[in-house]
């Protein structure tokens, strides 16, 4: 397996630039060799930082974002217009300011498209397979301070699930409690990993991911690698503790 690249910056603006610079790079290398890139987006605080800076930075880039296919880690299980989905900030920050093809975005359901997080999760699951997708060219990660990584959550069931792509939340301790989250199988198939994460607060969590014999059970995001790459893009308090 590829060992894991850590690339630290001054503070999460700093991050968020890099971040969104290295992406673009990344998104237009795939489409120069004839791919279409396949990217899968995440939410939380460093994650807003980084669309903010992709809108900015994209009229300047070479990406074809009509061949740009976009899915996305985990979701709220909340309706659409809601501050807490993560569809609603990525669009605002970054995808409404680019010319994606609409049929090439994939949110996970809302309370509006499916019944409750089993179903929105087991049509998530039909979506991907019916797109032939998996091998996202980029799955982008935020992390938390308790380790969960897309909504998957310390000691949680949905960390043994490996029959399934996408599976249901409804506890989550993070609020809002009900949401739909990619399953370790899923997100391991992912070419790049790339996990993004600011503050002191976080320091712990990047710590414990790192350190050997550490159980994806207690810190989720030990459990995540990509076939191709790892890459931990951290801020200085981030990487305090590694
Ligand atoms: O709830 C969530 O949290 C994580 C981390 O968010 P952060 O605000 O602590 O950076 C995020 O990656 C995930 O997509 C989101 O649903």
């Amino acid at each position: 397996m590829n060992a894991p690249r850590v690339e630290v910056h001054d503070d999460a603006p700093a991050l968020a630039t890099a971040v969104a610079g290295e992406l673009l790079n990344r998104l237009a290398e795939v489409q120069s060799a004839g791919g279409e890139p396949h990217i899968a987006l995440t939410g939380g605080t460093i994650a807003d930082a980084i669309h903010a800076e992709l809108a900015r930075l994209a009229p300047a880039s070479d990406v074809d974002w009509s061949r740009v296919v976009v899915w996305w880690g985990d979701e709220r299980f909340v309706e659409p217009a809601s501050d807490d989905r993560n569809e609603r900030a990525a669009r605002e920050a970054f995808l409404d300011h680019v010319d994606l093809d609409p049929a090439k975005v994939h949110p996970m359901p809302s309370t509006e498209a499916a019944a409750d997080v089993d179903e929105a999760a087991a049509a998530y699951s039909r979506e991907m397979q019916e797109y032939g997708s998996g091998a996202f060219d980029v799955l982008m990660l935020g992390v938390g301070p308790d380790g969960h990584v897309a909504s998957l959550f310390p000691g949680f069931p949905q960390l043994d699930v490996d029959d399934r792509i996408a599976v249901g939340v409804t506890d989550s301790p993070k609020p809002p409690p009900l949401r739909t989250s990619l399953t370790f199988d899923a997100l391991n198939r992912s070419k790049s990993v790339w996990f993004l994460v600011s503050g002191e607060g976080k320091a712990d969590a990047v710590a414990r991911a790192h350190a050997e014999g550490t159980d994806r059970h207690d810190c989720p995001a030990s459990g995540v690698q990509g076939t191709d790459e790892t890459i931990w893009f951290l801020d200085r308090e981030a990487a305090s503790r590694l």
